[in-house]
């Protein structure tokens, strides 16, 4: 298949601290791709790189077709309403209004709303539709379903595989791998500057495994144990605080994301 972008030996500092030190990737025609990592590790770097609005010191990228990114929340002025922004955004791409994309989008029925007036989740859809103007072959989402509350991210999840449907390729960076697990084709994990990992999520689940965290608070502290066995650890956990006669006061599991694991592992193997 096709390579929509292609990313090669991508060298990005700010001064003295270098943030990436050589970045080799390429996303398929389309593809939901999504750019992972820690905070601080690169993600909007990377993407405002391929976007052409960040230069970077040497390296290539090429991006095969017409691109759409979404704006971050502050960049439309508070009191312009949802219309007016798109038919803006029309005439600067030099194009048609395409009314199944608003309405699918629900952008219609914020009409008689300002900017600021409108819910996180509805700015979403406002943001996404305006990225989609001019009809892109890429589409760049920062973020997209943040702060939303479960039904309207499964409902911008259902309109990102609409548009993907369609043969676009999405590209989005984002701290939830749970919607990343339900949503993307492939991830690439950025860690000190490179690219940790670059797959499918199968493929990261087979490399790392299923592990949980198994978080107990006891009178004399908390701790954290790292398993991939939930039953075995936590019965042998507490048959030992049994014996030591330590009081348990709470005890939480959680599987952890597969990110997190992924760079506990890296972290391990470096060491
Ligand atoms: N314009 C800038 N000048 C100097 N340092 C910068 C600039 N932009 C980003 N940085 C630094 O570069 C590093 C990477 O930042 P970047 O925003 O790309 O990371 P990120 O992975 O997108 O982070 P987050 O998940 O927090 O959004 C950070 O340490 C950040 O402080």
């Amino acid at each position: 298949m096709k390579d929509a972008i292609r990313v090669r030996e991508l060298k990005k500092s700010y001064g003295s601290h270098v943030v990436l030190k050589d970045l080799d990737f390429q996303i398929e025609k389309g593809e939901i791709f999504a750019l992972l990592g820690a905070n601080g590790a690169g993600k909007t770097t990377t993407l405002e790189c391929i976007e052409g609005l960040r230069k970077y010191d040497s390296g290539a990228i090429t991006v095969n077709g017409k691109m759409g990114i979404q704006l971050q929340s502050s960049s439309l002025p508070a009191h312009i309403k949802p219309m007016e922004a798109v038919k803006l955004f029309a005439k600067w791409n030099k194009t048609k209004i395409d009314d199944t994309m608003l309405d699918g989008l629900g952008i219609k029925e914020m009409e008689k709303k300002q900017y600021i007036q409108l819910s996180t989740g509805q700015k979403r859809r406002l943001h996404l539709a305006l990225a989609l103007i001019g009809n892109p072959d890429v589409i760049f989402l920062d973020e997209p379903t943040a702060g939303l509350d479960v039904e309207g991210r499964l409902s911008l999840h259902e309109q990102i595989r609409k548009i993907k449907s369609h043969g676009k390729t999405i590209v989005l960076a984002s701290h939830d791998m749970a919607e990343v697990e339900t949503l993307c084709d492939r991830i690439a994990i950025l860690n000190n500057g490179n690219i940790a990992f670059c797959g499918t999520v199968s493929e990261l689940t087979d490399r790392v495994g299923r592990k949980y965290f198994i978080h107990i608070k006891t009178q004399q502290g908390d701790n954290t144990f790292e398993t991939d066995n939930i039953e075995d650890t936590l019965i042998s956990l507490l048959g030992e605080l049994k014996q030591k006669k330590i009081h348990v006061l709470d005890i939480k599991v959680d599987r952890g994301t597969l990110e997190q694991h992924f760079i506990e592992m890296a972290r391990r193997e470096a060491e």
